[in-house]
């Protein structure tokens, strides 16, 4: 219960003014280091989105979400149809998303689409009331949000191509276990993360043992992950699962599907988690009578919104399983609505992934909201999401993504550029 110490905030607006009038949909391309994983490696440029809706009263919510041609479609037909509607019939509101989109589209699409809006509605909504938007979520249970360091094998820098010149960045090379090392020890003297993901299904998996076991050495107290993101056949991932018996908090998503992850756990040491086959609420049945995965781990951008990723966790709850949280390459307002979920969702169990700190530096939202201290993210107490666009930033980021024709991610195709003969099909060993 909260004490006296904070007066409650009297409502600012009646929600009599909050009709959504107009929705600003910016593709946008901020630059990303040479990050390698089981399908190719990242380009110099990402595509996300920033949705702005504004009320008939003048109150604006922010939202943001991965980019592509077909994204930016189905968020135009989005935006459509949600004009006119009050900010807080979020539920109608995904009713008519979903009556707009076509009805071919995959659950995921659908859920992506509406999550975009549905974060921009709850920062109005807190706006408009003058709480956080984890208050509107249920209230925090944590004042702030553990995230782990989110490590990848890479490049020194992005190789000169078509007559561009090399791109280097910071972090240098990470090709072997010392590169690994390395780069986990910078990453968490700039953020104090308390424990570590890598990355893999980018070297033969015996190399990718050696790389956990060196993180081990260096890092004895730190819980530690390994994802492939399916790279492994069902007897690798078996055998790698034995091999770190004892060194893994979690392994993700060793193998595709339910069957394959059931047959991997049956003999695993340690939980598996996902965020492949388990990324909408129609697969969590199947998962559970097979045994797949013992941690799912939920992003509201796929998952339908920060409401639903909170029924989630109660999910998760129910049937014993852990949740932690996905990431993609993001921003500013992707991070505070990730904040504010799992500040209010007591199921959290792990840390969360992020990519902010190869991203974070090109950020849209304005610095001093979101700030990393040993390893997690205070809840922002502005009202609503608590971050505050930054126009020129946001101006930059879309001339960026203009000049650069993007139109959508291809780790496979850029891998290509460089050895023709690169095969992305998994898995691989
Ligand atoms: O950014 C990447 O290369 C990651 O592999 C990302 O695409 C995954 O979606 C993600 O981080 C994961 O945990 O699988
Ligand atoms: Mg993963």
């Amino acid at each position: 219960m909260k004490t006296g110490t904070t007066p409650a905030p009297a409502p600012l607006h009646t929600s009599a003014d909050l009709t959504i009038t107009d929705i600003t949909i910016t593709p946008i391309a901020f630059s990303d280091p040479p990050l390698l994983n089981a399908v190719g490696v990242h380009e110099p440029l990402v595509h996300r989105v920033v949705i702005e809706v504004r009320t008939a009263n003048g109150l604006l919510g922010l939202g943001e979400c991965s980019g592509g041609r077909s994204r930016l479609e189905n968020l135009a037909l989005g935006a459509n149809a949600i004009k006119g509607v009050s900010v807080f019939d979020t539920t109608r509101m995904e009713q008519l998303i979903n009556h707009a989109l076509d009805p071919g589209l995959s659950a995921f699409e659908r859920a992506a689409v509406f999550s975009a809006f549905e974060v921009a509605c709850l920062d109005i909504q807190g706006h408009a009331t003058g709480r956080t938007v984890s208050e509107l979520l249920g209230g925090t249970v944590r004042d702030a949000v553990p995230f782990s360091a989110y490590l990848f094998y890479k490049w020194a820098e992005h190789p000169a191509l078509d007559g561009r010149p090399a791109i280097a960045d910071e972090w240098g090379e990470a090709l072997d276990p010392a590169g690994i090392v390395r780069q986990a020890r910078k990453m968490i003297s700039d953020y104090g993360f308390k424990s570590i993901k890598l990355k893999g299904g980018v070297f033969p998996p015996a190399e990718e043992i050696e790389a956990i076991r060196a993180l081990r050495e260096a890092f004895p107290a730190l819980p530690l992950r390994l994802d492939p993101n399916t790279a492994w056949t069902v007897e690798t991932s078996q055998w790698v699962a034995g091999k770190t018996d004892g060194l893994l908090e979690y392994l993700e998503d060793p193998t595709p599907g339910l069957e394959g992850m059931g047959a991997v756990a049956s003999t695993a040491p340690m939980p598996l988690a996902t965020n492949m086959c388990v990324v909408a609420f129609e697969h969590i049945r199947q998962s559970i009578e097979l045994g797949s995965v013992q941690v799912i781990l939920g992003d509201h951008h796929y998952w339908g919104g920060l409401r639903h990723t909170r029924e989630l966790g109660t999910i998760c709850e129910t049937f014993g399983l852990g949740l932690s949280m996905h990431s993609n390459s993001h921003l500013g307002i992707s991070l505070a609505a990730m904040v504010h979920v799992a500040a209010a969702t007591p199921a959290l169990t792990y840390a969360c992934d992020t990519h902010y700190p190869w991203n974070g530096h090109n950020d849209v939202v304005k610095p001093g909201a979101l700030r990393f201290v040993d390893g997690s993210v205070r809840v922002p107490t502005g009202t609503g999401l608590g971050v505050e666009l930054d126009r020129e930033k946001l101006a930059e980021l879309h001339q960026q993504y203009l000049d650069a024709r993007m139109t959508a991610r291809d780790d496979t195709g850029y891998m290509q550029r460089f050895d023709p003969d690169y095969s992305a099909d998994l898995p691989r060993w």
